[in-house]
């Protein structure tokens, strides 16, 4: 056995250094045009024996060194085929440092099987040679991933597999990406490198969705019908020519969920949110900056509209009567600088209107702009005349079907026998869903806590009931009283018209008899 162990070796031996000698000769004795010549066929000949087409997809593409939107989208598509599939794999921290995500390592090679196809895919990396042995990554490493397959489906994999990988690694990057919540808010806001407000984020984490929003069932599914069409509707927008943005209006009573909608809106698009407050902004050069530095996929709200923005150009609102509140008791000074700073406000309709539908508002693709108010009537037509604020939605009181969704999400209940009562009394009171959903806030698990909620909530409707028939009742009082009031000047203004028409019919008598003038 070890004799024939030894002769193996002394054969490969001799074989390589054969082998070496055969090149030493070739390179020597043939001239480099004959070597070209036979390295060129050599090559087409194993081509032709070699069934496989090898592409490659580096990180960084173009003179300017641009990351390759391909690569990333090949990255997340191979992350989520790798944690099943591959033995080694590398973690990356995602949203904002809240999870992992694992992907191949280098060297490694995973099999992708689409449409009956098989294909393999290796994730790469060169480094400089200087650089090699270094336990640091190099700063000119270049990072790239092969595509093998066999040549016989070069056409299914350029026309239809690649396309597939984009597709599904951009809607992986989607769900992956942790959304933002931008506010321009005094407090939150610094003073940016060319002064005035800039935007600053943290994290989007409401939970707010199309689910758990109380309203009618019908409503919900045509907006969601139209943010869909709205997000899908790249195409459309290029082809009919308009910036590709749309508006919303929403107006109702406070706390009938006009926030919870915008946010309901976000998590359905998975877009960012930019809250502008507009009485921190000090001009319309400021708001047109701000409007250039929100991305796409995003949602710019206004909330409080008509507080905002005085529509003659003057703003007011939120902010001065908040101040205006909070001035009482505070120091002279402080007082004047806000007053101060009030002054310098100088945002006007002219400037919004611009901002929503100016040259500015196509500078960038897929924002939708919400304006939130209590008082619809306030706005100036220009404002919300369609085509700025595409869409009206109403937000309006709790009744039976918004009812449901809130028993379902605060108690988990679908019916209840005191649901008649709850029925007819939410048809014949005006109560918010957030205070309805107040009186359904559990204090414990138990089923008659259920009862005992579902009970408050009916004494909250027949007190809100009551007041409102107090409510109306005065009215009614005070708008008799008025009535009678102005009747009773009406009847005094005509009595003493008729008596100066007597006098100055005596008068006119006197003077014709007399003669006389008094
Ligand atoms: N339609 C709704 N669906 C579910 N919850 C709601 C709804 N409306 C109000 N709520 C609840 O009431 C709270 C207040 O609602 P929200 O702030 O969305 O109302 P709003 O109309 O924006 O009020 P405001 O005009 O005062 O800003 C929310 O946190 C939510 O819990």
């Amino acid at each position: 056995m070890m004799m024939m162990k030894g002769e193996m070796w002394s054969n490969l031996g001799s074989t390589m250094a054969a082998i070496m000698f055969t090149y030493a000769m070739f390179r020597q004795y043939f001239p480099p045009q004959v070597q070209d010549y036979i390295f060129r066929y050599s090559k087409k000949l194993s081509n032709l024996l070699y069934p496989y087409i090898h592409v490659t997809f580096d990180e960084y593409t173009g003179e300017r060194m641009k990351k390759s939107e391909a690569f990333s989208a090949i990255q997340n598509y191979l992350s989520d085929k790798s944690s099943s599939n591959a033995k080694r794999l590398k973690a990356d921290v995602i949203k904002d440092s809240q999870s992992l995500v694992l992907s191949m390592d280098y060297n490694e090679e995973i099999t992708d099987e689409f449409d009956g196809v098989k294909l393999w895919w290796s994730a790469n990396r060169s480094t400089p040679k200087t650089q090699q042995f270094s336990f640091y990554p190099a700063a000119d490493e270049k990072r790239f991933y092969v595509l093998k397959f066999h040549k016989r489906d070069r056409e299914f994999v350029t026309g239809t597999y690649l396309k597939h990988v984009m597709k599904e690694g951009k809607a992986i990057a989607a769900d992956n990406r942790q959304r933002r919540l931008y506010s321009n808010g005094a407090g939150q806001s610094f003073h940016g490198p060319r002064g005035g407000t800039t935007w600053t984020h943290v994290s989007f984490e409401h939970p707010a969705t199309f689910e758990t929003l109380a309203m009618d069932e019908k409503k919900k599914k045509e907006i969601k019908k139209d943010l869909l069409k709205f997000s899908n509707g790249k195409d459309y927008y290029a082809k009919v020519g308009k910036a590709w943005k749309r508006g919303y209006l929403l107006y109702g009573p406070p706390g009938t969920g006009k926030s919870t909608m915008v946010a309901a809106m976000a998590n359905f698009l998975n877009y960012d949110v930019y809250d502008l407050e507009l009485t921190t902004v000090k001009n319309n050069v400021e708001l047109r900056r701000l409007l250039i530095e929100t991305s796409n996929k995003s949602i710019i709200v206004i909330e409080d509209i008509d507080c905002s923005l005085d529509l003659t150009g003057q703003r007011e609102g939120k902010k001065k009567k908040k101040e205006e509140k909070s001035e009482e008791g505070t120091d002279p000074i402080s007082a004047m600088s806000k007053n101060e700073e009030r002054k310098e406000s100088e945002v006007t309709l002219s400037g919004l209107l611009n901002f929503i539908d100016g040259i500015w508002s196509a500078c960038g693709g897929e924002r939708i702009i919400v304006f939130t108010t209590n008082h619809v009537e306030k706005l100036d037509p220009a404002l919300i005349r369609r085509g700025r604020m595409d869409k009206h939605i109403e937000m309006s009181y709790c009744r039976f079907e918004a009812f449901k969704v809130l028993a379902k999400n605060y108690l988990d209940i679908d019916s209840h026998p005191l649901f008649g009562e709850i029925e007819r009394l939410l048809g014949e009171t005006d109560m918010t869903p957030a205070d309805v959903a107040e009186n359904l806030m559990l204090k414990s698990d138990d089923d008659e806590e259920d009862e005992a909620c579902l009970e408050s909530l009916i004494e909250a409707l027949k007190a809100a009931k009551e007041e409102a028939r107090k409510k109306a009742e005065e009215e009614a009082r005070l708008l008799k009283a008025e009535k009678e009031e102005k009747e009773r000047e009406e009847a005094e203004k005509e009595q003493s018209g008729k008596e100066n028409g007597k006098l100055e019919a005596i008068s006119a008598q006197e003077v014709k008899e007399n003669g006389v003038v008094h």
